[in-house]
């Protein structure tokens, strides 16, 4: 990052950091909320350094840590973070971060940002070296609930959490893939991370939409063929309704959310793609007696599984979310499985790296349905991702070479 950064970037980022680890609001409202006159340019910029606090908020403290006698007040904290990520992980020349974040400060803390900054300037980067950096930068709760479900390789799952996630792309049937990219076993198609989607070429034509590799298995398990009635329920912005969509299902996509689902229908639109979209909650939604071939179930969750793209998630999440969202999944489970045909298929998924959002929903009661695992060859080169009940789950340590991916649960069941 270059010394051209200016305080009103520094200042936004600032703001942004206030807003999500000190009042637990969503990073992406946070930076909708700053002033609307700044430039593209610095909100980018200002979005950069609050995600790499974010990110590694705890060994950024870790560093501080033995040049603060007491605690500061939030917003001074925040800045000091800032300043020691911009030294540390960001490359600002030291002048540069120093000065700027002295600015940040009310006045009486200036003279301590300055000492604490000059400290951490003195020591670079090789102030972040031995420290426990993963455990560091997860928060305990999380820490102890993947130990405990994934054993050792927490610490590899936490360590994908360090890294942007890449900008992968679903292509529309027989689109050209922009340049750039690389194709991944599935065939979505992977961009460097910063990539932004609406410059590459074919995007207002609709040629493709943006959706982790991970993200398109709950859909390509559910096998639609052309012809066939499909039900995505909890279906906005759409990506899965898209890929049900390309494989030729007649979709009825059910959502919540009156400002989600209006995405949803512009999602569709670029697409040039058709479904009917229903503004509903999926628990008490009146079908009319319809029954579905196909049913897609992508339940809201906790979200642990898109940390890479979301940092904000560990801010705004507690351990006592997990359980009432995993309580709404039984129900939309069973609401989902009613709508089903004779014959039909159902598949849940959560981008939760929690099993009570996930493997726990194995044992669900569904009357009338059975497990219908999914099978090696349905998913070539991930099939190491299938786990007992032949359901996959995916982890963002996974395909570490090709730059990670969401981690996901995902079930099947048929209806006898
Ligand atoms: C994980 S997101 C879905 C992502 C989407 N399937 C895709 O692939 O782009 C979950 C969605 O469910 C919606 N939702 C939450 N509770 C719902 C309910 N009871 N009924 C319908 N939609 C719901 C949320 O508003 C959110 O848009």
């Amino acid at each position: 990052m270059s010394s051209h950064i200016g305080s009103p970037t520094r200042r936004a980022a600032l703001a942004v950091l206030e807003a999500v680890i000190t009042r637990r609001r969503p990073l992406e409202e946070a930076l909708d909320a700053l002033p609307k006159g700044i430039a593209p340019r610095d909100k980018a910029a200002a979005h950069r350094i609050a995600a790499a606090v974010l990110r590694r908020a705890g060994s950024l403290d870790a560093v501080l840590e033995p040049f603060l006698r007491r605690e500061p007040p939030s917003e001074v904290r925040n800045a000091l973070r800032m300043g020691a990520a911009e030294l540390l992980l960001l490359g600002t020349p030291a002048h540069a971060a120093v000065a700027s974040s002295v600015t940040l400060v009310p006045k009486p803390f200036a003279g301590l940002a300055n000492a604490v900054l000059r400290r951490v300037a003195e020591a670079g980067p090789a102030a972040l070296e031995g420290l426990d950096a993963e455990r560091l930068d997860t928060p305990p709760w999380l820490w102890s609930a993947w130990h405990a479900a994934y054993g050792p390789a927490v610490r590899a799952l936490a360590a994908a959490h360090r890294t942007e996630a890449p900008l992968d792309l679903s292509l529309a049937p027989g689109a050209t893939p922009p340049e750039g990219g690389t194709e991944l076993p599935g065939g979505s198609w992977r961009y460097p991370a910063g990539t932004h989607v609406t410059a590459l070429a074919g995007f207002a034509e609709g040629g493709f939409w943006v959706q982790d590799a991970a993200a398109t298995l709950p859909a390509r398990v559910l096998a639609v063929r052309p012809g066939e009635k499909v039900l995505d329920l909890c279906a906005a912005p759409g990506g899965k309704t898209a890929q049900l969509v390309a494989a030729g299902g007649q979709v009825v996509a059910v959502e919540r959310e009156p400002k989600r689902a209006a995405r949803l229908r512009e999602n569709l639109a670029r697409l040039r793609m058709a479904a009917e979209v229903v503004e509903a909650d999926a628990t008490s939604w009146d079908a009319g007696g319809a029954l579905f071939d196909a049913v897609l179930l992508d339940a809201p969750c906790t979200a642990t599984g898109t940390i890479r793209r979301h940092p904000d998630v560990p801010y705004l999440k507690r351990h006592r979310d997990i359980a009432p969202m995993a309580e709404l999944q039984r129900k939309l489970l069973v609401a989902a499985a009613r709508r089903l045909a004779p014959g039909g298929r159902l598949v849940f998924a959560s981008c939760s790296l929690q099993p009570e959002e996930g493997e726990a929903h194995l044992a669900a009661d569904l009357p009338g349905l059975r497990p219908f695992p999914v099978r090696p060859e349905e998913v070539p080169g991930l099939a190491h991702m299938i786990v007992a009940g032949g359901a996959l789950r995916t982890r963002p340590d996974y395909w570490p070479e090709q730059g990670g991916m969401d981690g996901f649960f995902i079930a099947r069941w048929r209806r006898a």
